[in-house]
């Protein structure tokens, strides 16, 4: 396999923008149009979501040892829309076809050997992760809405009790389907740390004509019939040992995962095992600081301090800015692990920052939402 080979040719692809994922889905549905029923209905805002991410994922297969827990955990959250080994023969079939397409006279027989070679190796992780995980974990979990909280304008915290138990780890995420908007999952992230009772506590947050967002926040109640996924991500979490100081930095809702590290800290019973942790909370208004109260609470406890910080609103009192610049400015953070949450612009915003005022990147952990995939697409 060649390794330059792939990352140049689907640079050379992508380059062509809508209409790579607009020939992928029409070829991908033509030829098994028992796959459509896995998309919304309305695929308007999605058509980018699978195929781009599979180029970039097959275009890096030849660092396949590094991507393999993330594309063993898509693997098993795609079991969720009934994805079976035939579906990753066809999308695998027509992301060839899209690529020569698009390739034309490049579309050479050793290319071609070489993305069908990746894709599959790809493809094979993830089928076999989904095989194993069927022994043990449903395809998706049903759950019912316990408790809705409408906190601001903007967010909604809600409470959500899976039927059987949903095992994840602080940081991780989890598909959720609603009844009013059916095959459109979204990513979130659990808010609080594993319960006994197994529910969880997501915080959703409007997005300006967000498709699910805007339901979520303004209809779910309770007794709501919904759907979760398997749990994703393992970049961010909390360090597995030692007393190493903890930065966090969370944009809006991102502040969720974080919460759910804070509230895992807090039940560590040795002093010793709890290492100080400081938070900046960002909002662009006063009010999108939904949290202020309880993370308020939470400074009693003597290793945790909150810096709120608001970025569009020139009146308010306290720390204003963009939050990755001003946890920059706090710095320097020298010895500490810095967990960073929020949408793809504030996350690559504050690395920048971070590691402009000296944190090694080696010490920033961060989870970039936009990159999960699903085969419906997702945020
Ligand atoms: N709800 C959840 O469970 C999770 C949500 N997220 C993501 O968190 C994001 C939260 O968005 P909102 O609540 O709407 O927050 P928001 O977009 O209103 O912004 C919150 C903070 O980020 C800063 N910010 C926004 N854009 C920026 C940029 N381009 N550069 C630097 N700073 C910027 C703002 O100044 C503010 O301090 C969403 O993208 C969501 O996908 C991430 C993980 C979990």
């Amino acid at each position: 396999m060649d390794p330059a080979a792939l990352k140049n040719s689907w640079a050379l692809v992508a380059k062509s923008g809508d209409e790579v994922p607009l020939f992928f889905y029409s070829h991908l549905f033509l030829s098994h149009p028992e796959v459509r029923e896995m998309f919304p209905v309305s695929m308007a805002a999605q058509r980018d979501k699978l195929v781009g991410a599979l180029g970039a994922v097959v275009s890096n297969a030849a660092q396949l040892d590094e991507v393999v827990p993330f594309l063993q955990q898509l693997g098993r959250d795609h079991r969720r829309f009934s994805v079976i080994a035939e579906h990753y023969s066809a999308v695998g079939a027509s992301l060839l076809a899209t690529l020569q397409h698009f390739l034309g006279a490049a579309w050479t027989s050793e290319l071609a050997a070489d993305w069908a070679e990746a894709y599959g190796l790809v493809a094979t992780v993830m089928v076999q992760a989904a095989e194993e995980s069927a022994e043990e974990t449903p395809a998706w979990w049903p759950g019912e809405v316990l408790g809705v909280d409408r906190r601001t304008m903007d967010v909604t915290i809600v409470q959500i009790r899976p039927q059987q138990p949903l095992a994840y780890q602080p940081g991780q995420s989890v598909a959720l389907e609603i009844p009013y908007r059916p095959r459109r999952w979204r990513y979130f992230s659990p808010a609080n740390a594993p319960r006994d009772d197994g529910s969880i506590e997501l915080h959703i947050g409007l997005v300006p004509g967000g498709q699910v967002s805007g339901p979520a926040v303004r209809s779910l109640k309770p007794g709501d019939p919904v759907r979760l996924g398997a749990a994703v991500g393992d970049t961010l979490k909390l360090p597995d040992h030692g007393r190493k100081d903890i930065l966090m930095v969370a944009g809006g809702t991102g502040l969720a995962p974080l919460r759910a590290m804070l509230e895992q800290l807090d039940r560590r019973t040795q002093p010793d095992d709890i290492p100080r942790v400081h938070l900046f909370h960002g909002a662009r208004m006063p009010w999108n600081l939904y949290e202020h109260k309880q993370l308020t609470r939470l400074t009693q406890r003597p290793w945790f301090s909150y810096t709120p910080v608001v970025s569009d609103d020139r009146s308010y009192p306290g720390q204003r800015g963009l939050v990755g610049s001003v946890a920059a400015e706090y710095g320097p953070w020298t010895g500490h692990t810095a967990l960073v949450c929020g949408s793809p612009s504030m996350v690559a915003h504050t690395v920048d920052e971070l590691t402009g005022a000296g944190t090694p990147a080696a010490d920033i952990r961060f989870e970039s939402f936009g990159t999960t995939t699903s085969a419906g697409g997702q945020q």
